[in-house]
């Protein structure tokens, strides 16, 4: 088989299956909207919980910092790319999150996969929650280790893959708040029992940052444990992109040496570093969004358990609503586009088979109509099929 046919052999499998994906380039965003097509939708699928992509003091640090250091880094952090405004965000994150250091990333997903390439090294196993990002079960997957997987937020299930011996060391692994579950991982116990094993705990805590705990200071703040690696990604909540690692200071010194990344990477732009202050900010004093997400959430799940619908337990701004089948997820995710509304349909291999799912996501800057609208449409596509 030459290149194009296997190209175009996997190709037909991925439609076959019904788990093609497909991108749809966006004409104009504002708080929750999408213009797609020349047709406006409301939009489901935002992982920025606080709404503060479009939040005008963040965009005006932006546009500052780029007047006055221009629109790149113009180079890797250990040659020219890093500047004062890195310095000062990762002191910034370090001392809320109580940790000695936090070192930048250009992405949650370079992080994930520069953490685990410089840490890991054969005879190491790493122990992870099955429904860990791709980042970090591809990253382990492409690592010397052994990767073991426990059975979702199962504590004991990890204690019987901990119970077996292992010549090296062993990091355990999981998010704090799952991307496509919407629930939280155990985390004092999921610690408690890797410290036991005397094993290191990465929480990545991609979408509970600036969500959940006080201040914003995520799932492991509020659950009062302080893992050894700890990812937070700006994508979500802080309405930005970019991502950190929280840790001790020889780690740090580690990672400023053997993270191929940091080393070989332009830096993130310094005017973005100016952009994450404003949001970091925005983010401390944000009290007034949390609670309007929570009012969002709690909205959705009552109007959605009087309808009936299959909603995972969640009580997070992620709430999946199972579907099973591949081909019926596309449907219903179609049928809510014809109403103007943008929900993503979830399929395999990002979920396991047979749990495809539509993934809707609430934001703080959604409005009660707009909830009330999602609730209506998915109760009259319920009816029709009845
Ligand atoms: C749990 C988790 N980790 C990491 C990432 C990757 O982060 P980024 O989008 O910054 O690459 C994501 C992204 O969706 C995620 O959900």
């Amino acid at each position: 088989m030459n290149w194009h046919q296997r190209i175009k052999q996997r190709l037909q499998q991925r439609q076959s299956a019904n788990i093609y994906r497909t991108r749809q380039p966006n004409q104009a965003v504002g708080c929750c909207r999408l213009l797609i097509n020349n047709k406006k939708y409301i939009n489901f699928s935002s992982n920025d919980y606080l709404g503060l992509s479009q939040n005008k003091s963040i965009i005006a640090a932006w546009q500052q910092g780029a007047k006055r250091y221009g629109v790149g880094s113009g180079a890797s952090g250990h040659v020219t790319g890093y500047t004062l405004p890195h310095q000062q965000l990762e002191e910034q994150l370090a001392d809320w999150l109580g940790y000695p250091r936090a070192l930048l990333f250009i992405s949650g997903y370079v992080a994930n996969q520069t953490l685990l390439a410089a840490l890991i090294m054969a005879k190491d196993r790493i122990l992870a929650d099955r429904f860990s990002h791709a980042s970090l079960l591809e990253a382990a997957m492409h690592s010397p280790a052994q990767l073991r997987r426990f059975h979702h937020n199962q504590p004991d299930s990890l204690q019987k893959l901990l119970d077996k011996p292992c010549s090296g060391q062993t990091l355990v692994i999981t998010e704090g708040l799952f991307s496509m579950e919407g629930d939280s991982a155990p985390l004092s116990q999921l610690q408690q029992k890797t410290t036991a094993a005397a094993g290191w705990l990465l929480v990545d805590d991609a979408h509970g940052i600036g969500v959940r705990g006080e201040q914003g200071r995520g799932s492991c703040w509020q659950q009062g444990i302080q893992p050894e690696l700890l990812v937070i990604t700006f994508g979500k909540a802080f309405g930005l992109s970019g991502a950190a690692v929280l840790c001790q200071k020889e780690v740090a010194e580690y990672l400023l040496q053997f993270s191929g990344h940091l080393i070989y990477s332009t830096a993130m732009p310094p005017a973005q570093a100016c952009a994450l202050q404003a949001a970091l900010i925005r983010i401390q004093q944000g009290d007034d969004l949390r609670d309007q997400l929570q009012q969002r959430i709690k909205q959705f799940r009552a109007g959605a358990a009087n309808l009936r619908l299959p909603l995972l337990p969640s009580d997070s701004a992620i709430q999946p609503l199972l579907v099973g089948d591949n081909k019926q997820t596309l449907l219903l995710a179609n049928q809510l586009r014809s109403q103007g509304l943008w929900v993503t349909a979830i399929r395999p291999p990002t979920v396991p088979p047979g749990t495809a799912r539509l993934r809707i996501t609430l934001t703080a800057a959604h409005r009660a109509t707009d909830i009330d609208r999602l609730l209506e449409v998915l109760d009259a596509i319920n009816h029709a099929k009845c």
